[in-house]
């Protein structure tokens, strides 16, 4: 069988004294959704952080697609993340944060495929993201997800502040990045967690 396309091994983490993930094992294999559901401080986004590769644990292992996450090189740009809120550069306009992320990603993009990710969740042109909502925001993080194509996508609570029409277009987003890849994403809505995920992950039982 293939490797999953996550492997977390017995992780443990903390912040200063306080312990937040304490030997916490979760393998998501291709085509999964998995939603982390739990209370607030319970470790979420500091799991998704770990999976990202953004933060080290104190002990354990973390394998991305059978690789160990010191290893990776290529297949970063295999994983997307988008934090709660997401973060933008606030003096661009939406069209040009997309092209500096798939820039920064070794994927440039031409203008007329930045405008047309915007067009397809609703977004206008030519707006600095400092003047946007924070649901024009989540849009501009779904368009940014069209484009980078990811195989594994980490999403911190991402259907919030979302309108009706928003929510649909991310759902619709998952679903395309779980036909070939995996999705993990942490919410407090346990009728999205229903809707959208494969299997949901509760944290805060651990020992
Ligand atoms: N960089 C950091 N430095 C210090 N403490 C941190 C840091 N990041 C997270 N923590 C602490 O770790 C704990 C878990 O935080 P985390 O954000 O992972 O929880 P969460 O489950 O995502 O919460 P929420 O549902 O409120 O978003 C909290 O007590 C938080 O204060």
């Amino acid at each position: 069988m293939a490797d999953p396309f996550v492997e977390v091994q017995n992780v443990w983490k903390r912040f200063g004294r306080q312990w937040v993930l304490r030997d916490l094992s979760l393998a998501v294999e291709r085509g999964e959704v998995v939603a982390l559901l739990g209370p607030n401080g319970v470790g979420k986004t500091t799991l998704l952080r770990v999976i990202a590769t953004l933060i080290r644990p104190q002990r354990g292992t973390v394998r991305l697609f059978g690789k160990p996450a010191r290893a990776l090189e290529a297949e970063r740009g295999r994983i997307a993340l988008v934090a709660n809120p997401p973060a933008f550069y606030r003096h661009l306009s939406g069209e040009e944060n997309l092209e500096q992320s798939l820039a920064l990603a070794g994927r440039p993009i031409a203008r007329a495929e930045a405008l047309e990710a915007m067009a397809r969740v609703g977004l206008p042109e030519g707006r600095a993201v400092a003047a946007y909502s924070s649901g024009m925001r989540k849009r501009l993080a779904l368009a940014r997800t069209l484009l980078a194509r990811p195989q594994l996508l980490l999403l911190d609570e991402p259907e919030t502040a979302l309108d009706a029409g928003g929510r649909e277009e991310l759902v619709r987003v998952i679903g395309e990045v779980a036909r070939e890849g995996a999705v993990v994403l942490a919410t407090h809505d346990h009728g999205f967690a229903a809707e959208v995920a494969t299997r949901s992950f509760a944290m805060g039982a651990q020992a």
